[in-house]
């Protein structure tokens, strides 16, 4: 089909005037995140101080000319912000300061996500696909998908897919070959420092065979660098760039949701290609079901599926049983914590 003769796809950024906003925005437009036959009609939405600098984020997209933007509106009101959205970017939250608990972040993110959460209900496009970037991602998308209920909870997911990326980046860099030569890296849990980057199903093809992962680099490195390293990038990022990572973070939202509207394909050798994603728990793996929790995951283009029988492997990596337990566990704190504030 044509570009004229597609209907555009409405896609909705908050927090459009921010650093991952200014770095995701032209690449939708672009047609990175839908594809090259699919017009896009942006929402940007942003609280009312930041409204000047998204209009003249606006009039950079205009002056850009590009093939496919239907149209970009600016607004501060989520419900013409996700009025018959398809697909729902939550970027803006509010980031910790100086002195803050960590009841008044969860707490000043409620009032943040819940409101839009409802948006989302009573606005949104019955197929609505929604990730949370904005951190604590995996809560504030628990917090909106709990004020959605007439959405199902599926629609809901939150961003692992840079902690997904990075990993697979630094194997590659150990192993001395290409990002495509990587396969089956798992991000578990939260999107935090107790994340479980997990190697013990992965592959490396090393000259043109596919390996155990664990038997081209050994356990040693893998427990002591690859798993800090790659759960505390972001705050390696935000020291050495002295801000959190924007051009990144922007390039895994448009990864993760164009996997998950045009499907995650096939891999390296033919077989089902995988990523991580933070999506809602149905029990499988021990966690409990209604959490939302990066899994390893595939997408047929319709929904994210949890792939079964990728068990951390605790005889290629002691410990492993554990390191899933633990990022389960601090994501049912925050779910009980949201819980007793009233969040959810
Ligand atoms: N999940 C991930 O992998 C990942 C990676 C990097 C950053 N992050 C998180 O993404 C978030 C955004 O990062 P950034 O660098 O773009 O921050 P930023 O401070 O540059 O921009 C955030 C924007 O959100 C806006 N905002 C705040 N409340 C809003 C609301 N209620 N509605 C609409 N807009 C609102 C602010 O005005 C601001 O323009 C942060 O929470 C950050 O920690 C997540
Ligand atoms: O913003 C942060 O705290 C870090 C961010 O989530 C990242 O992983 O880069």
């Amino acid at each position: 089909m044509s570009v004229e003769n597609r209907a555009p796809q409405t896609v909705t950024v908050t927090g459009a005037a921010g650093n991952i906003g200014y770095a995701l925005l032209f690449r939708i437009a672009a047609g990175q995140m839908l594809g090259e036959d699919t017009p896009v009609r942006l929402r940007l939405l942003e609280v009312p101080a930041a409204l000047k600098a998204a209009e003249g984020t606006a009039m950079e997209l205009a002056d850009c000319a590009f093939g496919l933007l239907d149209s970009v509106d600016v607004t501060d009101d989520p419900a013409q912000a996700f009025d018959g959205t398809h697909h729902a970017l939550l970027v803006g939250a509010r980031p910790r300061t100086a002195g803050m608990e960590r009841g008044d972040l969860l707490q000043a993110n409620g009032g943040i996500f819940g409101p839009q959460g409802r948006a989302i209900n009573e606005h949104a496009d019955d197929a609505v696909r929604v990730v949370v970037v904005g951190n604590p991602a995996n809560t504030n998308a628990l917090i909106a998908q709990q004020h959605a209920p007439d959405v199902p909870a599926s629609r809901f997911t939150a961003l692992t897919r840079l902690d997904h990326n990075r990993a697979v980046a630094l194997l590659a860099a150990k192993a001395g070959v290409t990002v495509e030569d990587v396969d089956g890296v798992t991000i578990w849990g939260n999107h935090s420092a107790t994340q479980f980057p997990d190697l013990t199903h992965a592959r490396v093809r090393v000259d043109s065979e596919w390996k155990p992962a664990l038997e081209v680099v050994d356990s040693a490195w893998t427990d002591d660098e690859f798993i800090p390293r790659v759960a505390q990038r972001g705050a390696e990022i935000i020291s050495v760039r002295g801000a959190s990572s924007a051009a990144s973070a922007a390039s895994a939202t448009i990864d993760h949701m164009r996997d998950w509207a045009l499907g995650t394909g096939a891999g390296a050798d033919g077989s089902a290609r995988r990523t991580s994603a933070a999506i809602v728990s149905d029990g499988s793996y021990g966690v409990p079901e209604g959490l939302i929790s990066s899994f390893p995951a595939t997408s047929d283009g319709g929904e994210w599926k949890i792939v079964p029988d990728l068990a951390p492997d605790e005889a290629a990596l002691p410990g492993a049983g554990e390191r899933l337990a633990a990022t389960v566990a601090e994501l049912e704190s925050e779910r009980d914590a949201v819980k007793e504030l009233g969040l959810v």
